[in-house]
């Protein structure tokens, strides 16, 4: 029998450029500090101290701007730029002195050993070296673990662990590594859990492997704020377990809007997903968010000052699917171009709906409807439930067309087919349940089968993003607009004041004149063939409403309901309003009034 050692004996010596080459990590702080060496000796041969300072002043700059872009931690841009300003000042001495000056020689070897210090203890250098000892003994781990004669290259190393390509021996296949990663895991003593493989879309004979060495998805991730500078940018969802960022496109140029299913089980993160998608909506220029939420507004009414249309209720949620279909139709009728080109003037409109499975059923046709058009017509659907069966999101046609896939938590190993359309190698039901939010992603861009963990946005960060965007959402384009002002706006519309609420508000406030005539209206609901007033007459009551509200002021929820308007039309009133000096806001935050010049204009 062949021992290890004896093997390893047989095995044929490394030249020592191979050696040199495979520590190159390590020995990184020599290696530099021979070519400052034959650097400051070319300069004192060839070049004169003034074209030194020059060059090095240039490449100073240069690295300067580099070291900014490639470093994203501050210690390590410092430790850069000593670096390579003591570099540079080496050289220039060195062009004056000599490099084999005894003074030169001592500054570099002394300088050399202080930088290589923290080169060593750095974080990044020691995985990297620890890298490099696995692709020594790959050959054997391979061996052991099945894979004989597999290559392990181009690694890199990562803020989690380390990726690399594993070049298959002919014959071999990823789903070979795969069924293989606990013997590798074993092999390399990681723990039970800490590869993972995936195909290489371009080649059959490369697997893509990967060690986690520290879990990217241990704590909740919380969302970074950024806001989406169009609708068109895939949404960022939240890191995979390897720390790339999944991406998710709601809309692109080409093909148009990204209808999509998301569903797991209770407490799985659904509707922490849909509150990510409404932060994309509400903050991209070129989106508006309508949202239907079935459990009462629980989840989606924060989002209410700045969403087009809300619906709470099943009834208001068939006028909106209804208007939608409309919405559709028009558009397809005017429509110049295959595919629906957002921008702010003309928006995609984001539809999240939570708990599907709670419309009525009267809604499947238009559902149906508006899934199989809005998708050239600039309209996303967004369906979330716990139940992704058929009947749960209205037809097997409505499934058909939600071409993105998240996927959460379930209970049973079989659940995550009937949302997911390849199954190898994820198993929702396997996902710790002390992590919410992690869930695998099926969407154009995002093909990977490995998990993913959601951002976060809390309900302060919603609150605040409401507060900084309200007003901000684009108008819808004139031909949608058209279409929604003949659709009614039910009391549960307007969900910052209950109905009950709004009694008890007629009764005891005494309001401005419009307003009490509203009061006298009764609840907000108009029947769906009543028009609604023209342009004109509607800005006319705004600026009545205004003027009437006096110092106190009135909010956009009041004037949209006496003006038969919704917030967006009336923010935009607002804002020409105030540039003309019409209107102004009053201390308390979201109130509006006429300024003096309005009333004078009204008394007169
Ligand atoms: N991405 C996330 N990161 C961290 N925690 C999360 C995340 N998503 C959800 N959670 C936590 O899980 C809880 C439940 O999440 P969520 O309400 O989104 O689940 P759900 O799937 O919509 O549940 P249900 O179907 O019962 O409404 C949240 O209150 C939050 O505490």
């Amino acid at each position: 029998m062949v021992t290890v050692q004896q093997r390893r004996k047989s095995e044929p010596r490394e030249s020592l450029f191979t050696v040199l080459w495979r520590h190159r990590h390590r020995l990184a702080p020599f290696y530099t500090v021979i070519a400052v060496w034959a650097l400051g000796t070319l300069a004192f041969a060839w070049l004169t101290v003034v074209t030194t300072v020059l060059i090095c002043l240039f490449l100073l700059g240069i690295s300067a701007l580099w070291v900014g872009q490639v470093l994203d931690r501050k210690i390590e841009r410092a430790y850069a730029r000593v670096v390579v300003f003591s570099v540079a000042t080496w050289i220039v001495a060195a062009s004056a002195l000599g490099s084999n000056h005894p003074i030169m020689l001592r500054a570099l070897v002394i300088g050399g050993l202080i930088g290589a210090i923290p080169w060593w203890l750095h974080r990044r250098v020691r995985a990297q070296v620890r890298v490099e000892r696995t692709i020594a003994a790959w050959p054997r781990v391979a061996e052991t673990a099945g894979l004989a004669r597999s290559r392990l290259t181009g690694v890199l190393v990562t803020t989690w662990g380390w990726t690399g390509r594993l070049r298959l021996a002919a014959g071999q296949t990823a789903r070979d590594v795969t069924g293989r990663l606990r013997t590798v895991e074993s092999a390399l003593q990681l723990p039970v859990g800490s590869v993972r493989a995936e195909p290489w879309a371009d080649r059959a004979d490369i697997a893509v492997m990967r060690v986690i060495e520290a879990d990217p998805h241990s704590d909740p991730i919380h969302w970074a704020g950024s806001p989406a500078a169009s609708i068109a940018d895939a949404m960022p969802v939240g890191p995979y377990d390897d720390g790339d960022v999944c991406r998710v496109p709601l809309y692109d140029r080409q093909t148009g809007t990204h209808h999509a299913l998301v569903a797991g089980t209770n407490g799985s993160g659904k509707s922490g997903l849909l509150n990510l998608m409404a932060c994309h909506a509400v903050t991209a220029p070129d989106a508006v968010l309508w949202a239907i939420d079935l459990k009462g507004g629980i989840e989606l009414r924060p989002w209410w000052p700045v969403t087009d249309w809300l619906s709470t209720t099943a009834d208001s949620a068939r006028t909106m699917l209804a208007a939608l279909r409309e919405v559709i139709d028009m558009r397809g009728q005017h429509a110049t171009k295959r595919v629906w080109q957002a921008s702010p003037e003309q928006p995609v409109i984001v539809v999240l709906i939570d708990e599907a499975a709670e419309l009525p059923v009267e809604c499947v046709p238009d559902l149906e409807s508006v899934a199989r058009r809005g998708r050239a017509l600039g309209v996303a659907l967004v369906l979330a439930t716990q139940y992704p069966t058929v009947n749960a999101v209205g037809s097997a046609q409505v499934r058909a067309q939600l071409r993105t896939r998240v996927a959460f938590r379930f209970l049973k190993s079989g659940e995550a087919s009937t949302v997911l359309r390849d199954t190898t190698g994820t198993d929702p039901a396997v996902i710790r349940k002390d992590r919410p939010g992690c869930g695998y992603v099926e969407a154009a861009g995002a093909e990977r089968p490995a998990l993913v963990r959601c951002y976060w946005v809390t309900d302060d960060l919603v609150s605040d993003i409401v507060e900084t965007w309200r007003g901000r959402q684009p108008a819808l384009d004139p031909v949608t607009a058209d279409v929604v002002s003949t659709f009614s706006l039910d009391t549960d519309d307007e969900p910052d004041t209950t109905p009950a609420s709004r009694e008890t508000e007629a009764s005891t406030a005494e309001p401005a004149a419009p307003l009490a005539a509203l009061a006298e209206r009764g609840p907000a609901t108009r029947s769906p063939a009543k028009k609604r007033l023209d342009n004109e007459h509607a800005r006319k009551a705004l600026r009545a409403a205004l003027s009437a509200a006096g110092e106190e002021g009135t909010t956009v929820e009041e004037l949209g309901a006496v003006c038969d308007r919704r917030k967006t039309w009336i923010y935009r009133e607002l804002d020409a309003l105030e540039t003309e000096r019409f209107a102004e806001r009053t201390g308390r935050h979201g109130y509006y009034r006429g300024t003096p010049r309005l009333r004078n204009e009204h008394t007169d």
